[in-house]
């Protein structure tokens, strides 16, 4: 069996954050373990509160975890605030956690802010040169790099800045970017453009979780970083094709459409 951690934030309306990456890891037929940053209280619509846990109880998981059942891969989503991140940091090191995959979550779809200002600049220093992969959306990516990107020419700009600046490999995400869905992953000093068709559905919360936790449950099998990453995009763009229209806002992606091409008899 391959195990897959996520450290991330609970989101109450099960599109994003520990649930999303807890039925994508299900669905890639690896078993799912989680550290909880913080909960929020969410929904289609936005995230009306945020509690994190503390820094004791956060390590406390991660002992917990790392002690027992060893993950073959980490993803770590949504983590607010810096004290939290040192911890994240302090024993991912302690532990020699492999196969990381950091999603720098920064701002849901919905618009709510989901990290403070003065988390960022610890993110950066604490946690992205522990990466095995980073996965910024284009905004992510402006603020990370500290550029404007307005051009493809841009996207490429701005990830190879943060490869040389913080020594990972980096996929900048190209959903909030033109009419396509193409990604960009600089791994190795080389730019692979990852082709996306982008589909016309508005029900895209979580879509940065799902990705970063379908990428985790690949590398844990033993994929390489790019096959992981490709079957997790296709994984993706399937999910939000399937058309599921839930809640008042802007609704979750269906994580079980594979499972559900199955008659009954074969799920029970
Ligand atoms: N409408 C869409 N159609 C197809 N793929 C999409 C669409 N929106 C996002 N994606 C894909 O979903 C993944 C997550 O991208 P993105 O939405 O940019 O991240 P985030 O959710 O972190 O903002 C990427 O692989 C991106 O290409
Ligand atoms: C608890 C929690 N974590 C992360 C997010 C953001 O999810 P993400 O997949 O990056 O992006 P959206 O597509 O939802 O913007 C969240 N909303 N809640």
């Amino acid at each position: 069996m391959y195990k897959a951690l996520t450290i991330a934030g609970s989101d109450s309306s099960g599109g994003a954050g520990i649930q999303a990456d807890i039925k994508t890891m299900t669905a890639h037929g690896v078993y799912a373990m989680s550290v909880i940053t913080a909960l929020t209280a969410q929904n289609t619509t936005g995230v009306t509160g945020i509690m994190d846990v503390s820094k004791e109880f956060l390590e406390e998981q991660m002992d917990c975890v790392f002690t027992d059942i060893v993950p073959d891969a980490v993803k770590i989503g949504m983590v607010s605030s810096e004290g939290l991140i040192r911890s994240i940091s302090k024993k991912l090191k302690q532990y020699g956690a492999q196969n990381v995959v950091v999603d720098p979550v920064m701002v849901a779809t919905s618009g709510s802010r989901l990290i403070t200002e003065e988390a960022i600049s610890v993110l950066k220093e604490a946690l992205f040169p522990l990466a095995d992969l980073l996965t910024p959306n284009v905004p992510e990516t402006e603020v990370i790099a500290g550029i404007k990107i307005k051009t493809k020419e841009d996207m490429v700009k701005a990830t190879k800045m943060i490869y040389n600046r913080y020594g990972c490999p980096v996929l900048c995400k190209g959903g909030h970017f033109g009419n396509d869905a193409d990604d960009l992953l600089y791994i190795d000093g080389e730019i692979h453009w990852l082709k996306g068709e982008r589909y016309d559905n508005p029900n895209t919360h979580g879509t940065g979780c799902t990705l970063s936790s379908a990428i985790a449950s690949n590398l844990s099998k033993g994929y390489s970083m790019i096959e992981a990453v490709k079957l997790a995009k296709t994984y993706v763009a399937k999910a939000i094709d399937d058309n599921m229209n839930l809640g008042k806002g802007r609704g979750p992606l269906n994580h079980m459409w594979k499972i559900m091409q199955c008659d009954d008899n074969f799920i029970f």
